[in-house]
């Protein structure tokens, strides 16, 4: 607690003009007369101790055009104001108005009013190091505000000439407040708050990022994003700004799910997965293969996806994010041609989604929870399906022994399927969506049920696959780190809608 401070806490009489302008000694409101003559006292009270021309009093008061009596009726508000003061019970010897000349000064401790006061406190509080101290200075300084200045005497123009800037410091008092309470982790406890005061303040960065952060760290990832979303769109609709590298940032480090953003007692995340590999997509990068434009599913009246566009080029890994029944799997089956769309239109290598067939020939599926015949080997069963795009039974064998190797089987491909791991099964599975040499593979969860290790190795697997051979994947997940190892591009899906879209190389 500083000196100010203190000779403050023994005062006798506290003005406040952080809402309605009032005047308290001892827990009994003065009555301080008519709204003009409030007006006056506020004036006084904002530049405590300095001298306020009689002038000035008369133009704040009478801002259009002054009565013949404005000097008159300034004397008569001040001595009145004198009068309030004095009557008070205790005596305010420490407050007077004093004359000097042609101007009065209200001469006082100036931390007997809040606006003086707020500015001390939150002084106070950027100089503590220790957090939890600091969130309480800040709030108690917070706590001083009732209201918008001069509430009931002022109108807002006038108000916001006479307290510049204060606003915006009671925002980046709060902002400040905010970061303190996330660095000792209480984004549970601020989330509601940070949303409502995102919401009052939409232009107010600083905000949008808390709340971002906040609701990542609730483990509502769709939330935070959507967060981002709803501040990016409503700067540039309504500013033609772009948001502060800060957001985007933020942005991308939650598509990361990057540990830095854990909250400092949190447990740090258990990361399974190896250092994403530094990888660009071909020179051919240009080239579009999947191309959607307003894709949606109704079932029996009820949404499923809804209006979902994107562009997936050549060699490009698209991962479909999201939690359960966001619509990632319904997206895969429209595009994979399974599902007939209720809207919208899509095209496979230029191939209109409306030829269902030709889009077949050049797409591979593994869908969610494939099954296999158990009594066949691998081999058998890659070269039935390469039989099934018309390869001669010589061809289909060689498909099938290439296959086996490049998913790294080829010591278990005469083996029977019913003796594969899961984590095998899920690599003849990738390898049967392999077997046309499609231009696009749609991966449906590919790593679910699998331990990190199987995990791991599918998704190399499925790198190596959009590396070596430009295949084009898309696959859906709901883990974001599934995405930042492999993913060149997100789109992240709730409720059948893509709430954030992202470009991740
Ligand atoms: N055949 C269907 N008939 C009716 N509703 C369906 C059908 N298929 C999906 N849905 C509904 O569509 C919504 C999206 O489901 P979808 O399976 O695409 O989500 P998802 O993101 O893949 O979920 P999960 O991660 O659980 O697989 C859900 O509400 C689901 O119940």
């Amino acid at each position: 607690m500083t000196g100010a401070r203190t000779r403050w806490e023994g005062a006798a009489v506290e003005f406040r003009l952080l809402g309605a302008v009032e005047a308290w000694c001892q827990e009994q409101q003065l009555d301080l007369g008519p709204r003009k003559q409030r007006f006056v006292l506020a004036v006084l009270a904002l530049n405590a101790n300095q001298l306020v021309p009689v002038d000035r009093l008369v133009d704040l008061t009478w801002p259009a055009r002054p009565p013949r009596t404005a000097y008159h009726g300034i004397h008569v508000m001040v001595s009145r104001l004198r009068r309030a003061i004095a009557s008070a019970r205790t005596g305010l010897s420490d407050v007077e108005i004093l004359t000097r000349g042609s101007a009065y000064v209200l001469k006082l401790d100036p931390l007997s009013i809040d606006v003086h006061r707020f500015r001390a406190r939150v002084a106070d509080a950027r100089r503590e190091t220790d957090d939890e101290a600091r969130v309480h200075l800040l709030r108690r300084a917070l706590a001083l505000w009732h209201g918008p200045p001069l509430a009931d005497v002022a109108t807002s123009d006038v108000a916001t000439m006479l307290c510049q800037g204060l606003e915006d410091a009671r925002l980046s008092a709060l902002e400040e407040c905010l970061d303190a309470e996330l660095r000792l982790g209480r984004h549970t406890a601020v989330v509601d708050e940070l949303t409502d005061l995102a919401a009052r303040h939409p232009y107010r960065q600083g905000l949008h990022a808390q709340l971002m952060l906040a609701l990542y760290r609730c483990g509502r990832v769709t939330d935070a994003l959507e967060a981002y979303r709803a501040a990016r769109s409503r700067l540039a609709d309504e500013q033609a700004l772009e948001p502060e590298s800060r957001l985007s940032t933020l942005q991308r480090a939650i598509l990361r799910a990057d540990p830095a953003l854990d909250a400092p007692r949190a447990r740090e995340p258990v990361r399974v997965l190896p250092p994403r590999r530094a990888w660009s997509p071909p020179a051919r990068t240009a080239d579009v293969v999947v191309e959607a434009r307003g894709l949606s599913k109704w079932f029996g009246g009820r949404s499923a996806v809804e209006s979902v566009s994107f562009t997936a080029r050549v060699g490009e890994v698209i991962g479909l994010l999201g939690p359960n029944g966001a619509g990632k799997t319904t997206t895969i089956r429209l595009l994979s041609t399974v599902l007939a769309p209720s809207g919208g239109e899509f095209s496979v290598a230029g191939v209109p989604g409306s030829r269902a067939a030709e889009v077949r020939a050049r797409i591979g599926v593994l869908p969610e929870g494939a099954g296999y015949p158990a009594r066949q080997t691998g081999v058998e069963y890659l070269a039935y399906h390469a039989r099934l795009f018309g390869r001669s039974r010589g061809q289909a064998a060689r498909v099938a022994a290439g296959l086996v190797e490049q998913v790294g089987l080829a010591g278990r491909g005469g083996s029977r399927i019913g003796s594969y791991s899961r984590g095998m099964r899920q690599r003849l599975g990738i390898a049967r969506a392999l077997v046309n040499d499609p231009v696009v593979v749609f991966l449906d969860e590919p790593t679910s049920g699998l331990d990190p290790a199987g995990q791991r190795e599918i998704l190399g697997l499925v790198a190596a696959i959009a590396s070596g051979r430009g295949t084009t994947v898309v696959l859906s997940t709901h883990t974001l780190p599934e995405v930042e190892e492999i993913c060149t591009g997100v789109l992240v899906m709730e409720r059948g809608r893509v709430v954030a879209d992202r470009v991740l190389t």
